[in-house]
């Protein structure tokens, strides 16, 4: 079947459609069997995300599995931390750990930044050509990149938290610091997406998973110029910013220049695009737990949800997809956003 797909892109541009396309954060991964099945077989994550023809196996797997809108390549946020000279962990059922943290202006001086950063990633820009490849236009292909917040926090700290007070700390007591961090981490981000996409990347996010830990004033200090900078640097395909929890950035991010803002699901539709103003497409936003409910009642949901956001959408749910979440209720969700259409 060969079938040309570009809804997704059509939708992000602000082109008119028919329907909002639809696609899942973290869609490929765990939810799938077919993708257990390979991760079983392998000696870790890692030997997944640095082989560009697994990867490619496993970006397309929901593609054909699901009938999403969308592929988003199979990687991982904190290739940029090592890329950068931190090497990551990333360990069975607790996540991602960094034996070495930085913790002073020695330890920041001696990270690679912009290209020579970039250039550690050739699997990824592999990855992703492989991938386009053999996707031969069924769907466009997403690349992605953490925000430079979101990885400062997992270089201070190391590794997951629920307060990350460490990498906070920083910003209290040595913010000369943590900008000087935040500028090397923004032109290593900068440089890998302009490669994603010179690979092939359609349409680039930036997840910001961390966002929602910071007051306003510190996101406006230490994360939103940085996101500034991004926006403006990557004019070649539209860019999603996806900012966890930061509804109180929403005014902040239609001045942006990007083209997709996502949303969590502790938003809703109508305070968002009042926040967020008439211009911009909006991403989201179903709690990923409705999932769990029978494939009736994520119908109806479904429904309801894309009623309040209108046109100007693209449907996902309001973080990536649970580990555990029923493949039923997966097919639900996006049967119904595909049953749909606009009046
Ligand atoms: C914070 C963050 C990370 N990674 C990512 C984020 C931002 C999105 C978000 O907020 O959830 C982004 C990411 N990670 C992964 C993708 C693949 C593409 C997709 O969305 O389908 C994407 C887009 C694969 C992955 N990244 C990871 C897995 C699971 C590892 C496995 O297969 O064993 C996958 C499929 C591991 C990972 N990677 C990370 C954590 C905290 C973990 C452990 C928690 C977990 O297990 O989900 C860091």
């Amino acid at each position: 079947m060969s079938e040309n797909n570009n809804l997704f892109l059509r939708a992000a541009r602000g082109e008119a459609v028919e329907r909002p396309p639809v696609w899942l954060m973290r869609q490929a991964g765990r939810i799938l069997p077919q993708y257990r099945a390979i991760r079983e077989r392998l000696s870790g994550f890692k030997e997944l995300v640095e082989t560009p023809e697994l990867a490619a196996e496993v970006t397309i797997q929901p593609v054909d599995e699901l009938g999403v809108d969308a592929a988003i390549i199979f990687s991982d946020i904190l290739v940029i931390p090592e890329a950068m000279g931190l090497t990551y962990e990333m360990v069975e059922k607790r996540g991602p750990l960094f034996p070495e943290v930085i913790r002073s202006h020695a330890d920041v001086d001696q990270l690679r930044e912009g290209e020579a950063a970039a250039q550690e990633l050739r699997y990824v820009y592999d990855a992703v050509a492989e991938t386009r490849k053999q996707l031969n236009g069924r769907v466009p292909l997403i690349g992605f990149s953490g925000a430079p917040w979101t990885l400062l926090a997992y270089m201070v700290e190391g590794s997951g938290s629920k307060t990350f007070s460490k990498a906070k700390r920083m910003l209290y007591q040595d913010p000369a610091l943590a900008h000087k961090l935040l500028e090397k981490i923004t032109s290593a981000i900068i440089a890998y997406l302009k490669l994603k996409v010179q690979s092939g990347a359609q349409l680039v996010q930036i997840f910001d998973s961390w966002a929602g830990i910071l007051s306003p004033g510190q996101y406006r200090t230490f994360a939103l110029p940085y996101l500034r900078t991004i926006c403006e640097a990557v004019s070649e395909v539209p860019v999603t910013v996806f900012a966890k929890g930061a509804w109180f950035a929403l005014e902040d991010f239609s001045e942006l220049e990007c083209q997709v803002v996502g949303l969590d699901w502790n938003t809703s539709p109508q305070l968002a695009r009042k926040w967020v103003g008439s211009e911009k497409i909006l991403q989201g936003n179903l709690d990923p737990c409705q999932l769990y409910g029978s494939p009736e009642e994520i119908a109806l949901r479904a429904h309801e949800m894309l009623e309040s956001f209108g046109r100007q959408h693209i449907a996902n749910l309001g973080h990536g997809v649970y580990p555990d979440t029923p493949l039923e209720g997966v097919k639900a969700f996006v049967n119904a956003v595909k049953a749909y259409r606009y009046k």
